[in-house]
């Protein structure tokens, strides 16, 4: 079942729509996007991708620097509006399977099992919602009860404890303090920092920040998960040790998860599917398997090549 789906996205910065127009017409004919932007002057964020991400499935998207990585994931969280195209999102698919509060019915969404049923997934469900459609209401509610993320820079308060940053996103919902901090220790447990809840940000390792960031999002208990590069900043070690981390908490908690990354060889290691990037196109999605046995073209066969 799909989860997220973006049909005919496309974003062209600082244009309005005539001139996104002659860009757009430019792309249509095949132009690549740097010609694009010598030709109009006008920068090419996306150019119509069409992609549908799995309910409880971890898709990585993967492409070079300037290939619309972000520019991708903003749109899921409506951070950034496109230039024309839809996003759908079933927002009655609910993994609430995971506060303290919720562990006797730690029933997950979605399979692994599940995922392989539905090889090409291109059904809508009818419960899904045209993001853009939101008002302002229904925007924040959005963002409050579907789609958390992780950023790159871990994104913490500075003047709030460990406790508080995690327990922060909870004070929308109908909850005691006592209930926050419940939620937010059982989370800090669970990515491994149980004795640092009274400690500030700036008095822990990058990889610990990150456990933060990790923990705060998935206290709110959204369905979806938003990882923008969240592993980038931090060493090696700690990176892989972060990756194994989110693998072993999604075989449990079946998020939909969408982790952006630069790097093929994360991709390979935490995506089921990866859908990669160049110029603002999406090239190809597929499994691991698949991208490196069947490329759609050089640039996912370096790629792939490069990890082999
Ligand atoms: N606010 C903006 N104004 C104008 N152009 C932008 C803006 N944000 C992104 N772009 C352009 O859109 C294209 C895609 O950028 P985006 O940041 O999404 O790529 P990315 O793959 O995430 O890159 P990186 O890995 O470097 O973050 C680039 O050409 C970039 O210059």
């Amino acid at each position: 079942m799909n989860h997220i789906q973006l049909e005919n996205i496309s974003k062209i910065y600082n244009a309005n729509s005539t001139q996104a127009q002659s860009a757009l017409t430019l792309l249509a004919e095949g132009m690549d996007s740097i010609k694009v932007k010598e030709q109009t002057g006008y920068s090419v964020g996306l150019y119509d991708i069409n992609l549908n991400v799995k309910a409880g499935e971890l898709h990585c998207i993967m492409g070079l620097s300037g290939s619309g990585k972000s520019t991708l994931i903003r749109h899921i969280n409506r951070l950034i509006d496109p230039t024309s195209g839809k996003i759908w999102v079933d927002t009655s698919i609910n993994a609430k399977n995971t506060n303290t509060k919720n562990t006797a019915n730690m029933q997950p969404t979605t399979t692994t099992a599940d995922l392989n049923k539905d090889p090409v997934g291109s059904e809508k469900s009818s419960s899904a919602i045209n993001v853009l459609e939101l008002d302002d209401k229904g925007l924040q509610h959005y963002r409050q009860q579907t789609v958390s993320m992780v950023f790159q820079h871990f994104g913490l308060v500075p003047h709030m404890t460990v406790m508080q940053n995690v327990a922060y996103g909870l004070r929308v919902r109908k909850m005691s303090v006592s209930e926050r901090h419940e939620v937010a220790r059982h989370w800090l447990n669970e990515v491994g920092l149980q004795n640092l809840e009274h400690s500030y940000p700036d008095e822990l390792s990058g990889g610990m920040q990150q456990r933060v960031g990790l923990a705060r999002a998935l206290a709110t208990d959204n369905p979806i998960l938003l990882m923008d590069e969240a592993f980038s900043a931090l060493d090696p070690l700690i990176r892989a040790q972060l990756q194994d981390q989110l693998l072993e908490l999604q075989e449990r908690l079946n998020k939909t998860i969408v982790f952006i990354t630069h790097d093929i060889d994360e991709a390979v290691k935490v995506g089921q599917r990866i859908s990669i990037l160049n110029g603002g196109r999406l090239v190809q999605t597929g499994t691991p398997h698949e991208l490196r046995h069947n490329p759609a073209d050089d640039y996912v066969a370096q790629f792939m090549s490069a990890k082999a």
